[in-house]
């Protein structure tokens, strides 16, 4: 009897629980699982989570590093709310990217954090930074993206639209960060400047998350110190991102804030704190990666869901017109904050693409001391605690049997008015304390696109399959998103 008890208990504890075909091996872990499913990493993690008993794994790393992955809602209250001062960051996640980031926001903890962050909220919550982003916004859609989409129409030219909506996103982010339009959209008159602004932040973004794959964890290390191959290329793109960042920053603190300036380094300026350049240079470049590819990432997996259901792209297309048809047209005009305010199934359309589809698919945390998971998994002191927004949007327990489903709907009330859920079960924003800061300035960027998109064009997308997936910091798409782009007629059909 109490061999059958101890074996039923720890079935049940998913921290002694492995199915057969997760069983680890002795010093390399799970290592061979994870490169057998290199290819298909997010949905083999989904389908591991979702076999699991309370959809939480441990997981072993070469040489014996341990951790967790979670895809139940109460695991990840307790890891982001309820115990969040024994789930930081971590030295080892601080030290991968300190290189690039610094002691920015987001890769600190504690009282360094707390302090960016408590000045930070404050900016981002104004109404005048509202107005600003939707200013920035309107200006980058009329004067760019609606002349090269049409210019895209007019001569039937297939376009990379994840590489359209990432320029956007810079030419965007840039403006709200730090003032400054490095036109990274404007495909047609590139400048030198910033093109190798836009690209050395892109390596040096990816290189630094390459950094988290290695399989013999301090390689990255010696080929730092040797200066060689990835870790040569990653110091050339910092060193050039930090010297345009400081550059900026430099004439900024000559102007002091300049009347009307509203970016937030202009506001961080003009802080009673006096903050140090190299504190200043840390903080803009965690928001310019905050929101550099995260809108793009969300906005190319709407369009590419939204090209297979028309029935959505019509209620989208009524409730432009309700909204916004001005002379009676289909929308497509450009929408102010009040108007996008409105626009409530089309916040329910991006709010539902980004749980099947969340642009950062993982995240993670380091455990200060020994825990217990509500669930029961234990974890112990220095092992990676992460959860799975990509897996909970598709984890029947969490969302039903047609969880795979892209229904709008289920985040409308009966008057038709969205309906948010708890961020635990829907943790695409983060929750607790680190919550995204930058939500409503996403909404507003990613509303104001598809508002202005979905009323003037139609994608037709080159290749109908599901795109595949590369899961970095943010799920993108690995060979894009190809479409050809056709006006909308006047009366609203394709
Ligand atoms: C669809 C778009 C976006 C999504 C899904 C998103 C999601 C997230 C997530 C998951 C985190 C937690 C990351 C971590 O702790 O490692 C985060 C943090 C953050 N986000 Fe966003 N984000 C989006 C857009 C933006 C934008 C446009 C900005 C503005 C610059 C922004 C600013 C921030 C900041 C400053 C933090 C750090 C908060 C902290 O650590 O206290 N985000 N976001």
């Amino acid at each position: 009897l109490l061999f059958s008890k101890s074996r039923f208990k720890s079935k049940l504890n998913p921290s002694t629980y492995y199915p057969p075909s997760l069983k680890p091996y002795p010093l390399v872990g799970h290592l061979p699982q994870f490169l057998g499913n290199r290819r298909r990493m997010a949905d083999w993690l989904a389908e591991t989570l979702a076999a699991a008993p309370t959809n939480t794994v441990t997981f072993h790393r070469p040489g014996g590093v341990r951790g967790v992955i979670t895809a139940n809602p109460a695991n990840v209250e307790h890891i982001l709310r309820a115990c969040f001062d024994n789930y930081p960051k971590g030295a080892r996640s601080s030290a991968l990217l300190h290189d690039f980031l610094g002691r920015g926001i987001f890769n600190s903890d504690g009282d360094a954090w707390r302090a960016q962050r408590k000045t930070a909220s404050f900016e981002f919550n104004t109404r005048s930074l509202r107005s600003f982003v939707v200013r920035c916004v309107r200006r980058e859609v009329a004067a760019r993206l609606i002349p090269l989409l049409d210019d895209a129409a007019d001569r039937g030219r297939v376009v990379d639209l994840q590489d359209v909506l990432e320029r956007f996103a810079f030419d965007n982010v840039c403006q709200v960060s730090f003032g400054h339009d490095p036109a990274y959209l404007d495909v047609a008159n590139p400048d030198s400047a910033t093109c190798s602004f836009a690209e050395a932040f892109r390596d040096a973004a990816d290189l630094s998350a390459g950094r988290f794959r290695y399989a013999v964890p301090r390689l990255w290390r010696i080929k730092k110190l040797l200066g060689v191959g990835s870790e040569r290329r990653l110091g050339e793109s910092v060193a050039a991102v930090h010297a345009f960042a400081l550059e900026i920053i430099r004439s900024r603190e000559k102007e002091g804030r300049l009347a009307g300036a509203d970016d937030l380094l202009s506001r961080f300026v003009a802080n009673e704190e006096r903050y140090s350049e190299e504190f200043l240079r840390d903080i803009v470049i965690s928001f310019l990666l905050a929101g550099r590819e995260t809108t793009s990432s969300a906005l190319s997996w709407f369009f590419w869901v939204l090209s297979s259901r028309p029935d959505v792209e019509r209620r989208i297309l009524d409730e432009l017109r309700s909204v916004g048809g001005g002379g009676g047209g289909w929308g497509g005009e450009l929408l102010g904050f009040e108007e996008l305010r409105e626009m409530q199934y089309l916040h329910a359309a991006l709010t539902e693409a980004m749980r099947l589809y969340p642009p950062v698919p993982v995240n993670s945390t380091e455990a200060k001391e020994d825990d217990v998971l509500p669930d029961g998994t234990v974890v112990r002191k220095g092992w990676f605690v992460s959860y799975n927004a990509y897996a909970m949007g598709r984890m029947e327990a969490v969302w039903g049997e047609d969880c795979r489903e892209y229904r709008p709907e289920r985040w409308l009330d009966g008057e038709g008015a969205f309906r948010a859920e708890s961020p635990y079960k829907y943790p695409v924003f983060h929750a607790g304390p680190r919550m995204c800061l930058g939500k409503e300035m996403a909404y507003i960027q990613m509303k104001s696109v598809a508002a202005c998109v979905v009323g003037r064009y139609v994608f037709d997308v080159v290749d109908g399959s599901c795109p595949e997936k590369v899961l970095s910091l943010t799920l993108r798409m690995k060979d894009g998103l190809p479409v050809r782009v056709r006006r909308r007629c006047n009366d609203g059909s394709s």
